[in-house]
Parts: C-alpha cells; sequence; structure tokens
C-alpha cells in the first residue's frame, strides 16, 4: 500500500523523501519553503513546474512542496471519487496555515470554528433572501456606480480594482449588515481597507514556513494595518447589535412587535441560537466580507475586460438584459433569464478562476482521517490534498480551451442533457471555479446574481475600452492567480441606452 503522509509538513532532506515513500515527489519546487530567492521563483513559474510532473506522473498522485507545505496533488481523475469524502475539510486547510492565531485575523478562525453555520447561512438565508435583495442590491450599485464611475459622457480613466471592490463591498454590505452600515462611509473604508490588508498579509505571511507565521504576524507592518482596521471594524459593528438588541427588548416591554432585520446581522443571532452555536457576531462578518468580496470583485473584473476585448458579445449581453428586464423587471427569475450573461461569467471563471491557475490546482482539502483511494493509495490524517484542475483548459473536454467564447455555455446548454451543467452555480469536475461536491462555495448562489446585478448597471449605463497601454496579466502568486490590480480603463456614461435601467 502506498503511503503519503509520515512526512507531511517536516523537511526531511530530498533524498530520504525520495527513499523512504512510494508515492513519487516532484522535486522541482521541493526547496520553496527554504529560502526568499526559490520562493519568488515558484511563486512565477509554479505553472511550468506543474505541467512538468504531470507529464512526469500521468494519473498518478504524487507529493510536492509548495507554499502550503507538503500536499499531495491528485489529478482530475480522482475527483469523482473523494469529492464527498466525509474526511477532507476546505476549512481545515486554513487551520493548518496558521494565520489565524495572529491577532486580527480571528474572522478567519470563524470560519474554521463554525463552518457549519457559514454553511447554514449561504445556502439557507443567503439563497433564500435573493428574492428580496435583489431591487435594493440594484439600488446600492446605482449608487456606487455614481460614485466611482462618476457621470461624464465624456471618457474617463479610472483603475478597475479599486472601483470595483468598492462597488462590490457596498453591495454585499448592504445585504449582510444592512443600509445603514452599507452607507456609513467610515464603515466602507475599513471594510476595503481591511480585506485588502488581510490578503496583502497573508500573501506576504505564506512565504514563510506555517510553524513561525503566529509569531511574524505579531511584528509586521502589514499584520499591524490588519489588527488596526480589525479593531474599527469591531467598534463599529457592537453598537449596532447593543441598539438593536436594546429595540427589541424595549418593544417587548412595550407589548409591541419587535423589529424586523432581514439581514445577516439577524441571521447570525438567528442561526447561532437554533443550531447551539457560539458565534462571536463581529468576527463572523468580517469572515464573511472577506471571502465574499475578493473573490466577487476578482470575478467582476475578468469579465468586465473580457467583453471590452469582445465588443460584439457586450453588445449581444446588452441586448438580452434589455430584452428580459423590459418583460420581467428586477426578480430572482429575471437574472435565471439571462443566460448569455451566465455563460460569459462562467467562461470567465474557466479562464481564470479565483483559488487557482487553470491546469494547476484547486480544491485544497485537509485530511482529517487516513484515507485510502482505490488504487490503494493512503493518505494519511494530517495531510493536505490538492486537485489539478488540467480539465478546465483540457482540450478533450473544451473546443479551443485557451479561446474566450462567451456564448460557449449557452450553446452547451441548449444541447439535451447539458441545460443544468452548463449553469454558472453548477460545479462539475469539468469546471471547478466555485470547487465541486460536499465543500462547494456555498456563496455561489447569491455570488452569481450579485455579478449579473452589478453587470446589468455596468454594461447598460457606461461605454468601455481599455487604457492604452494599460497592464492586463494576471498575476501570478504559485497556485493563485489574481486579476491586475494596476489595469486601467476608459469609460463614460451613455447618452442612449437600450432600456432606462433605473427606471424599471
Ligand atoms: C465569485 C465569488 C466567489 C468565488 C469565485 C468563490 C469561490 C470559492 C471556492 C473555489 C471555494 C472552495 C470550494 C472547494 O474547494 O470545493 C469556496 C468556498 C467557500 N466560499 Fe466561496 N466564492 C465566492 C463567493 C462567496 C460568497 C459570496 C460567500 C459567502 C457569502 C462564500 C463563502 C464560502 C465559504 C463559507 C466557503 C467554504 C465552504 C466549505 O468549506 O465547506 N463564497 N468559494
Amino acid at each position: 500500500m502506498n503511503d503519503t503522509s509520515q512526512f507531511a509538513f517536516e523537511l526531511p532532506s530530498i533524498e530520504g523523501l525520495m527513499a523512504t515513500h512510494f508515492l513519487p515527489y516532484f522535486i522541482g519546487i521541493a526547496l520553496v519553503t527554504l529560502t526568499t530567492y526559490t520562493w519568488h521563483d515558484y511563486r512565477r513559474s509554479a505553472k511550468t513546474m506543474i505541467q512538468k510532473a504531470r507529464t512526469r506522473f500521468p494519473n498518478q498522485p504524487y507529493r510536492m512542496i509548495t507554499d502550503f507545505g507538503e500536499v499531495v496533488m491528485l489529478q482530475s481523475e480522482w475527483f469523482q471519487e473523494i469529492r464527498n469524502n466525509p474526511h477532507l475539510t476546505f476549512i481545515g486547510t486554513i487551520a493548518e496555515e496558521r494565520i489565524c492565531e495572529i491577532p486580527g485575523f480571528e474572522p478567519l478562525a470563524t470560519l474554521g470554528e463554525d463552518g457549519m453555520l457559514v454553511r447554514i447561512i449561504a445556502t439557507k438565508q443567503l439563497t433564500r433572501s435573493i428574492n428580496q435583495v435583489t431591487e435594493p442590491l440594484s439600488e446600492e450599485i446605482a449608487l456606487s456606480l455614481s460614485i466611482n464611475m462618476g457621470e461624464s459622457t465624456d471618457w474617463h480613466e479610472i483603475q478597475v480594482m479599486p472601483a470595483l471592490r468598492d462597488i462590490t463591498t457596498r453591495m454585499s454590505s448592504r445585504v449582510f449588515l444592512g443600509k445603514e452600515l452599507a452607507r456609513s462611509k467610515e464603515w466602507l473604508e475599513i471594510m476595503t481597507n481591511y480585506t485588502t490588508a488581510t490578503l496583502t498579509a497573508i500573501t506576504k505571511l505564506t512565504k514563510y514556513y506555517p510553524a513561525i507565521r503566529p509569531f511574524l504576524g505579531r511584528f509586521t507592518p502589514e499584520c499591524k494595518q490588519v489588527q488596526t482596521y480589525y479593531k474599527r471594524a469591531r467598534d463599529l459593528i457592537e453598537p449596532v447589535m447593543e441598539q438593536r438588541v436594546a429595540l427589541k427588548r424595549a418593544a417587548v416591554a412595550a407589548r409591541q412587535p419587535e423589529p424586523v432585520y432581514n439581514d445577516a446581522l439577524e441571521w447570525i443571532a438567528k442561526e447561532s441560537k437554533e443550531h447551539g452555536f457560539k458565534c462571536d457576531v463581529a468576527n463572523f462578518q468580517l469572515m464573511i466580507s472577506v471571502v465574499a468580496i475578493g473573490t466577487t470583485s476578482d470575478l467582476l473584473q475578468c469579465t468586465l475586460i473580457d467583453l471590452i476585448r469582445h465588443p460584439e458579445t457586450m453588445q449581444a449581453a446588452r441586448d438580452e438584459i434589455a430584452q428580459v428586464l423590459q418583460t420581467e423587471g428586477w426578480k430572482k427569475t429575471s437574472l435565471y433569464s439571462m443566460k448569455l450573461l451566465d455563460s460569459i461569467l462562467k467562461e470567465s471563471q474557466r479562464i481564470k478562476p479565483f483559488f487557482s491557475v487553470p491546469g494547476l490546482t484547486a480544491m485544497r482539502r485537509s485530511v482529517e482521517a487516513d484515507i485510502t483511494l482505490s488504487d490503494g493509495t493512503l493518505i494519511k490524517k494530517g495531510s493536505r490534498i490538492h486537485i489539478d484542475t488540467h480539465r478546465m483548459v483540457d482540450p478533450e473536454v473544451y473546443e479551443n480551451p485557451e479561446e474566450w467564447i462567451g456564448s460557449r455555455f449557452y450553446d452547451l446548454r441548449l444541447q439535451p442533457g447539458k441545460e443544468h451543467l452548463a449553469q454558472l452555480v453548477t460545479t462539475s469536475v469539468d469546471h471547478i471555479g466555485f470547487g465541486h461536491g460536499k465543500h462547494a462555495c456555498p456563496g455561489r448562489f447569491f455570488a452569481a446574481n450579485e455579478l449579473k446585478i452589478a453587470l446589468c448597471h455596468l454594461l447598460m449605463k457606461y461605454d468601455w475600452k481599455l487604457a492604452p497601454g494599460t497592464p492586463t496579466n494576471d498575476v501570478n502568486l504559485g497556485f493563485s492567480q489574481r486579476v491586475n490590480p494596476l489595469t486601467k480603463v476608459l469609460c463614460r456614461r451613455r447618452k442612449t441606452m437600450e432600456i432606462d435601467i433605473d427606471s424599471i
């Protein structure tokens, strides 16, 4: 039997590992965690390295040392076998990275401790509320577009990521925290900065071995920034919670009906009570904001840039939006009817998923009990698994896989039996932009609707082109790939629109 785990997260000699393990080791990046220089190498060229390893060990599990420590790499062929294994968790991988032990990063620990609660809130409350929040979300984005993109009908330049992150923060805050905080300048500033500071600090910390991260985190300036914003965020959320409790108590005392709020502050309190979870509402809120804002603004930017590069598809999307909104108005079902827009988002996500480079890895899992694969490979408790995402760009699965074709999934939906499979929120072994199986992203239904509403406003109200000479290349960080934060575009308010979206 193959045994993969005895040396997980240790740094023994490569020769020793090669001699004592049955699973092959890919040593191309084996030194990455030892020095900063090799870490940089790994960060830039992980894609090439994994391609080499795939050729060397076709369809075979193998091990690598990465900035996550040692990982067992599984090819896509193993997807179906492990996707619902109860001993594999996504959240466990976060605890192993040791970052949530640093002051200011407590919200990430909330993801670990109350993983069930997140799932319940995201799948039950958030998804259920989509119908009620479609109009408020549309109202929020109308306001934030006017602030970020302006009203000028002349071409003007903007940096895309800060603008889209602000838009996403406002939309998420409206649903997660209610109108009051979503309109608070201070909250928005803190939220945007907390999310950005957290991601920046994580990027820096992951170049060091997990065991020393909690220590380093106490001194690095990036982590100190996180702590400052974390404290300010708590100072803002806690009084809102206290005020709600006081208002409810007062209503009960006056024998009046209690005030009802339909936002995540309320859902967290309700579901924690119902399921017996102990929950720190402020930490929980910040965690949801961090997981939701970075991912959603990333996909929004790459979709917008893809559409700017394909003006004919942008116009086709505008026509679809106008036709659907004219007949159905703002409803959850109207968003479902925007099938081309759905396809466009799914195609942009296929080419550049958030957690991975296509053809690299995704679906990180922490192994919580020994598991044995059908070929006899034993993966021990404490190991970490990554899945190779090669199928997302495999010519045997997708025709011309390197080419962005906005209508790719729209066309697929027309084929018998593929209607459901080709939707943005459907995960499969061929498209794992939201993961797949038991731990697939529970926020994807909400995110899909939020993204569509944002695109409706962005496309209908503005004309777009790339700013001359702007960088649009994605930024590679080891196994991850982010949109370029420096990308700039030119935009102008459209004088005539297919439909006046604000009057619907
Ligand atoms: C475009 C936006 C988003 C993208 C691309 C995205 C992507 C992902 C991916 C790839 C995973 C890992 C799944 C796996 O490994 O199988 C994940 C997990 C998760 N996401 Fe999202 N996500 C997005 C938005 C959201 C939102 C809006 C929320 C919350 C409201 C959310 C909450 C979560 C949670 C709680 C998990 C952990 C699930 C678990 O461990 O069982 N995500 N997401």
